[in-house]
């Protein structure tokens, strides 16, 4: 029947024959890390949020778990999908669905195996999913400076990541759009609750503290029999999950070389365009975005030694030894880029680089964090 939905939940482009079939091969790799979410993007006409979200709660039984109807699950999330801007080159809901298919694929761990319930699931795919809605391209101290509407709305406080959940929740109010309407109020203010905590959480200020926090949690961990983690209050749960979904949104370097690759042309592009604006606007140009003066090779390395390395390896004994391909990922990665570097050092000696400058300060990035 007419009104019944496409297979992948959404309408695949007609010029190409057979994009039914590549699609459904691209989605037999879901439950792998090297899913290839670019090819997604193109055989969905630019849906892969609504395509990948929708598979997901499916082959979860989350549909079924929750009494959604598929019909309500599509509509909201080519709702949202519609609410991320394809005119931003990172930010855009092909970030959107990678951040959930990593989300999705770190909720797989063993060690995490039984640990949350499904709505814990629901709630994390959910956030995943929304998480940079409405993102306009520009960082939060860029609408700060400017004295931005959002800005002033939020009072400078997790500017995006506010915007986006308040965007999300009110779509959820539109015709059809309801997706957890079946859930009772005491499931919905729950997840609602892990959802804004999830994707406060984000923001990159609170970056330090969320490291910390789940380095404490490395060195305290508790493991039922079955080696399992063993979760036992809200505090510690959000956190995993927390870490969980900040793993995902900083997954790029973690991924195969090709897309590592990709993604770190989409966020220069974007960090330019913000970088352009600055200059033209007159501000003083944020040091990672001003096209003339940033070296990618060395923004990559410096970002991998000191934000994506730290954060992944501890991810790693937390799950230990379910991530460990995904470090090997991570340190190739940053070995090509190290290798991109032109005249690049010498094999180091100990703490020192070739011209006896102090090693960490070589690497020196103004961390705004
Ligand atoms: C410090 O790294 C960079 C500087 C300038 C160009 C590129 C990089 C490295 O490549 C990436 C960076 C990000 C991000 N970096 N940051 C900020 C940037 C400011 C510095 C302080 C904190 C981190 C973000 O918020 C996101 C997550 C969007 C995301 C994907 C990247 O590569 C695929
Ligand atoms: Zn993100």
């Amino acid at each position: 029947s007419p009104d019944s939905l496409p297979r992948f939940g959404v309408p695949l482009p007609q010029d190409l024959p057979n994009a039914e079939e590549e699609l459904e091969r691209e989605l037999d790799n879901i439950d792998k890390w090297g899913m290839d979410i670019f090819r997604i993007d193109m055989l969905t006409s630019h849906r892969p949020l609504t395509c990948v979200s929708y598979t997901l709660f499916e082959e979860r039984n989350l549909l079924k778990s929750f009494n959604i109807p598929p019909k309500t699950f599509v509509t909201y999330m080519l709702n949202i999908e519609e609410h991320y801007n394809k005119e931003v080159k990172y930010h855009n809901q092909v970030h959107a669905a990678d951040v959930t298919h990593s989300t999705h694929f770190l909720l797989c761990a063993p060690a995490l195996e039984s640990v949350f319930t499904d709505l814990e699931i629901l709630a994390a795919l959910f956030a995943a999913c929304i998480h940079d809605v409405r993102h306009p391209g520009l960082n939060n101290q860029f609408l700060v400076n400017t004295n931005s509407e959002l800005a002033i709305m939020y009072n400078d406080e997790s500017v995006l990541e506010n915007h986006s959940l308040a965007v999300a929740f009110k779509l959820l109010q539109m015709d059809n759009c309801n997706m957890l309407e079946a859930l009772n109020k005491k499931a919905v203010a729950a997840v609602q609750k892990m959802v804004i905590d999830m994707v406060l959480a984000t923001d990159m200020v609170k970056h330090m503290s969320l490291l910390a926090e789940l380095k404490t949690m490395v060195e305290t961990k508790k493991v039922a029999g079955s080696g399992v983690l063993l979760l036992d209050n809200y505090s510690d749960r959000i956190q995993v999950l927390k870490n969980l979904l900040h793993c995902a949104d900083l997954a790029n370097p973690a991924k195969p070389p090709d897309f590592c690759q990709q993604w770190t042309q989409r966020v220069m592009g974007e960090f330019f365009t913000q970088g352009d604006l600055e200059k033209e606007k007159k501000m003083e140009v944020s040091p990672m975005m001003d096209r003339n003066t940033v070296v990618v090779e060395k923004s990559q390395v410096g970002f991998i030694d000191y934000i994506i390395h730290p954060l992944w390896e501890t991810w790693a004994d937390l799950v230990y030894p379910d991530a460990q391909d995904i470090l090997m990922y991570l340190e190739q990665n940053r070995e090509y880029y190290q290798g991109q570097i032109r005249d690049s050092p010498p094999p180091e000696t100990a703490g020192e680089t070739a011209n006896g400058n102090d090693k960490d300060k070589e690497l020196h990035i103004d961390l705004t964090l």
